[in-house]
């Protein structure tokens, strides 16, 4: 795991984007495991940035989402769907069709479940896989739990998870309870793993992500079995681990 310290959110998202960049010239079609949250706005801000400068070129990327709310439809902006479309899809040169997020309006879990399955299987791997970090530890929407699940699966929300996300709705009500989430099996099959962490909130589950004991209590923690991830962190998130000596 090499870990990259950086001043602030908007170096952090620099310097996550430049990897981003980097993966993206070195294989044109690269398979990129993208997230939400207001941890990679930064990042996408910055690669639409460069693509406008005709420095990125997206039109052979096929991406694949990590979560998605269940319940809210595509054209709902607190979508997941509607914040890629925002944040990065429709400023960049990515075809729609190549471009893939779990469909939260699909009641049917199983059939859901193994239709997103199917859908990361047949794309032959994924190149890079961003990350952001839950307060609580958590990857995509893998909350803390007694065992890691392995793929695409729906979950319910921990109270911690809706708290922290109700800031992006009017009322708490209306944040959804559940999810869809790809696995902790899908997420660690990725070729390169990129984790973005981002202000004082996040010091504890990033120092016990990176240096905890492996636990599905906290799912970030089994990062530690993959060869080749980059944890890309300002100072406020690296707090812990900075007070601790660790770097
Ligand atoms: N499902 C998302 C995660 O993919 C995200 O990484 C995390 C942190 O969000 P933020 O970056 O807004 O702190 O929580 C959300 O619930």
């Amino acid at each position: 795991m090499r870990i990259y310290k950086t001043k602030n959110y908007d170096e952090m998202s620099r310097k996550a984007a430049n990897i981003i960049s980097a993966q993206i010239i070195l294989k044109p079609e690269s398979v990129l495991g993208l997230a939400t949250g207001s941890s990679p706005i930064g990042t996408y801000k910055q690669l639409i940035e460069w693509y406008n400068k005709g420095d990125l070129d997206f039109s052979q990327i096929r991406s694949i989402n990590l979560d998605e709310y269940k319940g809210l439809p595509a054209d709902n902006d607190q979508s997941y769907a509607y914040f890629m479309r925002h944040n990065l899809f429709d400023h960049v040169n990515i075809k729609s069709v190549n471009t893939f997020i779990p469909n939260g309006m699909e009641a049917d879990v199983e059939k859901e479940c193994s239709r997103y399955n199917a859908i990361i299987r047949s794309m032959g791997g994924i190149d890079l896989q961003l990350l952001g970090i839950g307060n609580n530890g958590h990857i995509g929407f893998n909350e803390p739990s007694d065992s890691f699940a392995k793929e695409t699966h729906c979950v319910d929300l921990t109270e911690n998870t809706i708290q922290a996300n109700a800031r992006f709705f009017s009322f708490i009500e209306e944040v959804p309870t559940q999810a869809y989430t790809t696995g902790i099996k899908n997420i660690m099959q990725a070729r390169h793993i990129l984790l973005i962490a981002s202000g004082e909130a996040k010091a504890d589950a990033l120092y016990e992500a990176v240096y905890g004991p492996i636990t599905p209590h906290v799912p970030a923690s089994i990062l530690q079995l993959h060869d080749e991830v980059s944890v890309v962190a300002d100072e406020a998130a690296l707090s812990r681990i900075i007070k601790e000596g660790l770097i």
